[in-house]
């Protein structure tokens, strides 16, 4: 096996391990058989896609990593049957790690699988809102990740590339994303389409903004953060969850952005840690601290994280 820090690799094969998980979400879509179970609660759906992608990332990075702390939304066992092969990305290969990953061992990391955020969107057909996610963490920060998006592009036609991977590692840096700087005065703010409530759009309501965009997964909104199509996301709720944070707060920051809960404290990973985030999430490319000091205070009395 190659050397150098044993992040470096585990990042390499979750990118490769996540490519691979698009596939058989775009497979599980167009064989029309979603399987949707409703876990109970507000849009709280389960696919086919979730429970087979999930098994397929925790075999592959199991195979691979034996001493790795996995944490998936499914909680799917380990399925002997689920495709284990996997091998390491090139192109994360190919840069630097940063030395101070050195010390970090295999049993240090924590990987937070998300195998489909956006599940309630993929069952009715927004498909560019749904993206795999897989987190590192380490001594409970989120230090890495992919947020893959199996269906970008799928409205430009056939000659272009269905699907991309978007990763990062904080010290190095984020790759597979472009950015278009917004106009200054715009505050576009991104928020939920399926789990909103009072709270939520009384916070929305108090940050003045010019727009308010509602889509669906957590992934998919930080990426239209970094990319300059939304100023803030901004979720004023517990019902996200560690899964659905890690890997897109490690590329966010890992490019300077802050993802934090709706006090402006960050969120921890440690794998003990209750999965909700409590305290909510807002998500920013820059000037993080003028969206919180926006919270109403009755907000943040009601999330207390
Ligand atoms: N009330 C909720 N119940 C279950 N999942 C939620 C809830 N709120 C948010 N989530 C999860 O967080 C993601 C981001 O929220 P939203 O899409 O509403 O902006 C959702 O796609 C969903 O992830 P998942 O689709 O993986 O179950
Ligand atoms: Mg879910
Ligand atoms: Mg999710
Ligand atoms: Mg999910």
């Amino acid at each position: 096996m190659a050397s150098g820090p044993v992040i470096h690799r585990v990042l390499a094969a979750s990118v490769r391990i996540a490519d691979k998980a698009a596939e058989l979400v775009r497979q599980i879509m167009t064989s029309g058989d979603l399987g949707i179970v409703d876990k109970g609660g507000q849009k709280n759906l389960q696919t086919k896609a979730d429970r087979s992608v999930e098994k397929l990332i925790r075999a592959s990075l199991i195979s691979k990593f034996p001493k790795l702390v996995i944490i998936g939304e499914e909680d799917e066992g380990l399925d002997p049957s689920a495709d284990a092969k996997v091998d390491l990305d090139p192109e994360v290969m190919k840069m630097e790690c940063p030395a101070n990953y050195s010390t970090v061992n295999e049993e240090n990391i924590v990987v937070w699988v998300d195998p489909l955020d956006g599940t309630a969107e993929f069952t009715e057909g927004l498909l560019d809102h749904v993206t795999i996610l897989i987190g590192l963490a380490v001594n409970g920060k989120a230090v890495g990740g992919v947020v893959n998006q199996p269906f970008y592009n799928y409205q430009s036609g056939s000659q272009s590339q269905l699907g991309r991977s978007i990763w990062g590692l904080m010290g190095l840096g984020a790759f597979g994303w472009n950015r278009a700087e917004p106009p200054t005065g715009r505050r576009i703010l991104i928020t939920t389409r399926s789990h909103s409530n009072k709270l939520v759009n009384l916070c929305l309501e108090s940050m003045s903004p010019t727009a308010v965009e509602r889509q669906g997964g957590a992934g998919n909104k930080v990426i239209r953060v970094i990319e300059g199509e939304a100023d803030a996301y901004v979720f004023a709720s517990p019902g996200c969850k560690k899964w659905d944070t890690c890997a897109p707060e490690a590329i966010l920051c890992a490019i300077g952005g802050q993802l934090t809960d709706v006090h402006g404290k960050k969120i921890q990973y440690d794998a003990d840690v209750k999965w909700p985030n409590l305290g909510g999430v807002i998500a920013t490319y820059r000037e993080h601290n003028t969206i919180i000091n926006l919270v109403p205070q009755e907000v943040k009395d009601a999330l207390q994280g």
